[in-house]
């Protein structure tokens, strides 16, 4: 579905050029969910935004390439990229309220995505959006659309993206620290409907984390990232049982014991 292969990019600063991730490849199958993991500051979202054309003004790809339904994405047109965007590639970014524009109404925000792409009447539009909404859970899916950004919970805003993202039924989800901003009572509902939305077909999903035990719950495959490079990857259940480098045992072991597990029990009784 996606392979990245070589993927360097570099930001310009006062001190020069400094460079985020360099030379990292990793591969999306079709129908799988992969995990990113690695600590702050270790090139996860730089890799999502270079992918997906989305780098500030001072960053940019130097090298490498990322395979996505037999075109690059990275000397992809800004055209190819915004038809990809949205259409082929869903993409749910931390923070709902950044993603959303404040000053549009819900409905006005999903007919702009409908239209980037599709012909659609008004009609058309709120019904797709209607039922989009009704799949992610929102309740009173219609007083939602009439409404603003502000008026909803970060929960209720994150729904809103993921609906918008999957308004046009990509084979490819990008989520990056999808409830990193939101209420620890949500994060479970929010990954676990985003799980929903690509369970069980041929979609896939990239799913941007720091938390291990997410990507055990989540995804059959993981990438390890430290220091803008790959430095392990394969199946969850390989990779997570029998760690072959030095920082995914650290990554590990930094995991606290569930507390059911039996050396939890001990640190609690002694
Ligand atoms: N806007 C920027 N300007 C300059 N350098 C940047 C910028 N954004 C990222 N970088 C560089 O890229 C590196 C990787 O950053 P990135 O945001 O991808 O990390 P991350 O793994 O996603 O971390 P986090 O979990 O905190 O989001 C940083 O250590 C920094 O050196």
């Amino acid at each position: 579905m996606l392979t990245v292969s070589g993927l360097t990019t570099e930001f310009r600063t006062r001190k020069g050029p400094v460079r985020a991730i360099d030379g990292i490849g990793f591969e999306v199958p079709t129908g799988v969910a992969v995990g990113v993991v690695g600590e702050t500051g270790s090139g996860k979202s730089v890799t999502i935004r270079s992918v997906l054309g989305l780098l500030p003004g001072y960053g940019r790809v130097i090298g490498g390439r990322a395979e996505f339904e037999g075109h690059d994405l990275i000397t992809a047109s800004r055209k190819r990229l915004r038809h990809v965007r949205g259409n082929r590639i869903g993409f749910v970014a931390q923070n709902p309220f950044g993603a959303l524009n404040p000053v549009l109404r819900i409905e006005k925000q999903f007919a702009n995505v409908v239209r980037a792409h599709r012909r659609m009447g008004r009609a058309e539009v709120r019904d797709l959006a209607l039922r989009r909404l009704e799949s992610v859970q929102v309740p009173s899916p219609e007083r939602v659309l009439r409404g603003y950004a502000h008026e909803l919970s970060g929960g209720m805003a994150q729904r809103v993206v993921i609906a918008l993202a999957m308004l046009h039924d990509p084979p490819l989800v990008i989520a990056d620290e999808p409830t990193t901003a939101l209420d620890v009572t949500v994060q479970r509902q929010i990954l676990d409907l985003i799980a929903a939305q690509v369970a069980g077909g041929d979609r896939s999903l990239l799913l941007v984390t720091h938390d291990l035990g997410v990507v055990a719950q989540y995804c059959a495959r993981v990438v390890v990232m430290r220091s803008g490079e790959v430095v392990e990857q394969g199946a969850v259940a390989d990779v997570f049982t029998d760690p072959q480098h030095p920082y995914t045992r650290k990554l590990l072991a930094a995991v606290p014991p569930a507390p059911w597990s039996a050396s939890a029990r001990v640190e609690v009784t002694r």
